[in-house]
Order: C-alpha cells, then sequence, then structure tokens
C-alpha cells in the first residue's frame, strides 16, 4: 500500500521543505500526499507532486491533518516547525504533535530527522 505522508512547513522553513521534497521527488511521487495549504501549493508548483491540499495552518489546516491522522489516515508526518518565530496557531501545532505522539506516528520536526525517516520508509 502507499505510504500515506502529510508534509507541514512554517513559512521560514518552506524552502527547507522544497529542498528536502526535491531530494525525495521520486519517492515521494509514489506515496499519497497530504499538506497544509501554502506548503502543498509550492510543492505542487515547483516540484511537480500531486498533494492533496488542506486550510492553511493558521486557518486549520494542521487540525484537519491531525482528524485525517486520528483516522488512521496518515503513516507519517514531515512538521518543518520554525522554534524562532511565534505562530497564532501554536496551540494547533501542538494538538498536531500530541496527536502523532498519542497514535504513535512518526513526526519529523526537523531536515535531520526528516531525512532519517523518508530514508527508512523509502526501504520498505
Ligand atoms: O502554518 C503551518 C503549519 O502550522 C503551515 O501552513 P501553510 O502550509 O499553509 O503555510
Amino acid at each position: 500500500m502507499k505510504q500515506r505522508i502529510a508534509l507541514i512547513a512554517h513559512d521560514k522553513k518552506k524552502d527547507d521543505m522544497i529542498a528536502l521534497a526535491a531530494e525525495y521527488r521520486d519517492y515521494l511521487a509514489g506515496c499519497k500526499l497530504t499538506a497544509t495549504g501554502t506548503t502543498g501549493g509550492r510543492l505542487h508548483n515547483e516540484l511537480g507532486l500531486d498533494v492533496e491540499r488542506m486550510h492553511s495552518g493558521p486557518l486549520g489546516g494542521d487540525l484537519q491533518i491531525g482528524a485525517h491522522l486520528v483516522n488512521g489516515e496518515i503513516d507519517c508526518v514531515i512538521f518543518l516547525r520554525d522554534p524562532m518565530t511565534p505562530q497564532p496557531h501554536e496551540p494547533d501545532i501542538n494538538a498536531l504533535v500530541r496527536a502523532c505522539d498519542v497514535h504513535n506516528i512518526p513526526c519529523a520536526t526537523n531536515v535531520s530527522s526528516a531525512r532519517l525517516v523518508l530514508s527508512r520508509l523509502r526501504e520498505l
């Protein structure tokens, strides 16, 4: 079955997300991808990936992804958070990361951990 991966990046981490996704483009193209609105738009426009787009994060996109995850529809979350910038939707961000922990879903929150997770998933 296709791996179902959620991709999310805060604004200052979006270039990192694009570079990361470009590195794993062939693998990701074979996955079922879900993303928050702006992140998903860039992944589609710049890398041609087929991505199901939720609302933008500040408008509830993290919560939508969290709901999919709770329903058992997400296998892995790559969430490049910006630890240096306060976010208006901090409670939503925490809720998504918490949902990953509650449901034991891998959640990579920086590029190094994302590379480890994606490299391993690619081998499965
Ligand atoms: O804010 C975000 C995650 O918390 C990301 O949302 P966007 O991808 O819409 O910028």
